[in-house]
């Protein structure tokens, strides 16, 4: 189990703040999440390319958990972000995010977002396609614009991950294939037309990596190929984005590297290959999503019942589950849990941590070991803020739950609870008579 901080009540306390108090004031389910955690986390990944005095830009994966509150905190420390759609610009540009500082990804852009990033002077296009050159060439002819791009190439690296989340293989949806020449057309293409500004090429390989490899094997082979653009075409990089998937703990099986140290390899890698090919040190982006606010998040329920199955297990229901973090259902997901009202008190029982969603795959933790809670008790469940709330659903019409960040002991309501209001719909505007 983490280093869990609690009070002299026993309580589970998260940046200072008791979460039994957050889960009584705000209700459950609630995501809580720690911005001191946060903070550190991207010190950590800046700050071996500040000791070492290389350009670069720690672009967050708004994906992971796209929040307003937090576009506002992650650019006062100096993040850029990577944003996937209409809905994650617009509202990175209502925090006050700077578009010159938003890298726009997705493999399937329309032309509506598109043309809503170039209306906005988005920083940078993550080409993932032909279509999609074709779509921005039309829109840059139609607004006489220019746009800053970058390429996305699949290295053919399979990072060691879950096959729902690695991204960088041969045969995936993302990206330019290298093998086949497409990455050449692709740069041809772009190069013929000034209205492009090419600045670079991005990999991105998969999601939950635990080893240094990966990201260096991505680094090479992006190098090599910048190389071979330089001879083919006379074209330098200015940037090499390597994307994120960097590694957290959810339980004691998952044993991190430190950020640190993933930067280090990445830039010793990308540092000596270009030196080796006799390339200018482009700036380096990463896109942690993540490890950013992964680790930051807790999850906050209330114990409802309590079902023995008399020599089988105990089944514990939780006010929330699959709707609000799919993952366990998705991924076969694992997490650990605590009472939050005694994080001290011993543990006697393995139980299943069951949501309330009509869905027998429904399970949050298939065996827990916990003390015996009781309907009213709260428990937090730990490390749910990556792709927890942001792959929320409304599933049986239940609301999404609210959130809360705190620093230093203060607390800040950022998203309030979805209310049944929130989730009506239309009436059936058809006429009484004639109309089957
Ligand atoms: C292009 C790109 N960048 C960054 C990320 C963030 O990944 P992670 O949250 O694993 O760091 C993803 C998602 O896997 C992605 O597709
Ligand atoms: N949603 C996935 C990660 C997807 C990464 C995005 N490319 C997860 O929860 O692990």
């Amino acid at each position: 189990m983490t280093n869990l901080a609690t009070n002299s009540a026993g309580h589970l306390t998260i940046g200072g703040c008791d979460a039994v108090e957050l889960a009584h004031q705000y209700g459950t389910p609630l995501v809580v999440y720690d911005l001191g955690i946060i903070q550190s986390q991207v010190q950590r990944f800046q700050q071996v390319f500040q000791e070492e005095g290389v350009e670069h830009a720690v672009c967050y994966a708004s994906k992971a958990f796209a929040n307003k509150a937090l576009y506002q905190f992650l650019n006062r420390l100096g993040c850029h972000a990577d944003v996937v759609s209409a809905g994650e610009i617009s509202m990175a540009l209502a925090a006050g995010f700077p578009a010159e500082n938003l890298v726009f990804h997705g493999n399937n852009k329309s032309r509506e977002e598109l043309e809503y990033a170039l209306e906005v002077g988005l920083g940078t296009i993550a080409l993932d396609n032909f279509h999609e050159i074709d779509l921005l060439e039309e829109l840059l002819a139609e607004h006489q614009q220019n746009v800053r791009v970058i390429l996305r190439i699949t290295p053919g690296i399979s990072a060691h991950t879950h096959e729902y989340i690695q991204t960088g293989q041969v045969d995936s949806k993302f990206g330019f294939d290298l093998q086949s020449g497409q990455a050449d057309e692709a740069l041809e293409r772009v190069l013929a037309n000034p209205a492009f500004d090419v600045l670079g090429l991005h990999a991105h390989i998969g999601s939950q990596i635990f080893e240094e490899a990966g990201f260096e094997m991505a680094g090479q082979t992006l190098v090599d190929l910048a190389a071979h653009w330089q001879e083919e075409f006379g074209f330098t990089p200015r940037v090499i984005d390597v994307g994120g998937g960097f590694g957290i703990r959810y339980t004691e099986d998952d044993q991190p590297l430190p950020p640190e140290q993933f930067v280090r390899a990445i830039l010793e890698t990308i540092k000596t290959a270009c030196r080796d090919k006799g390339l200018p040190l482009p700036a380096i982006w990463i896109e942690p999503g993540r490890s950013l606010v992964g680790p930051a998040g807790y999850s906050l329920y209330t114990v409802g019942s309590r079902k023995e199955v008399p020599g089988i297990r105990t089944y514990l229901a939780l006010d929330g589950g699959m709707g609000d973090n799919i993952r366990p259902a998705l991924y076969q997901a694992d997490y650990e849990a605590v009472l939050a009202n005694d994080v001290h008190a011993a543990v006697t029982e393995h139980v299943r941590l069951a949501g309330k969603y009509c869905e027998s795959g429904d399970i949050l933790i298939e065996d827990a070991p916990m003390p015996s809670a009781q309907p009213g008790d709260i428990v937090a469940i730990l490390a749910t803020g990556a792709y927890g709330y942001s792959m929320a659903s409304n599933y049986n019409l239940n609301g999404k739950p609210a959130v809360v960040f705190v620093h230093n002991g203060q607390y800040y309501l950022v998203t309030r609870r979805e209310e049944p209001v929130d989730l009506q719909q239309y009436d059936l505007d058809l006429p009484e008579e004639g109309a089957l």
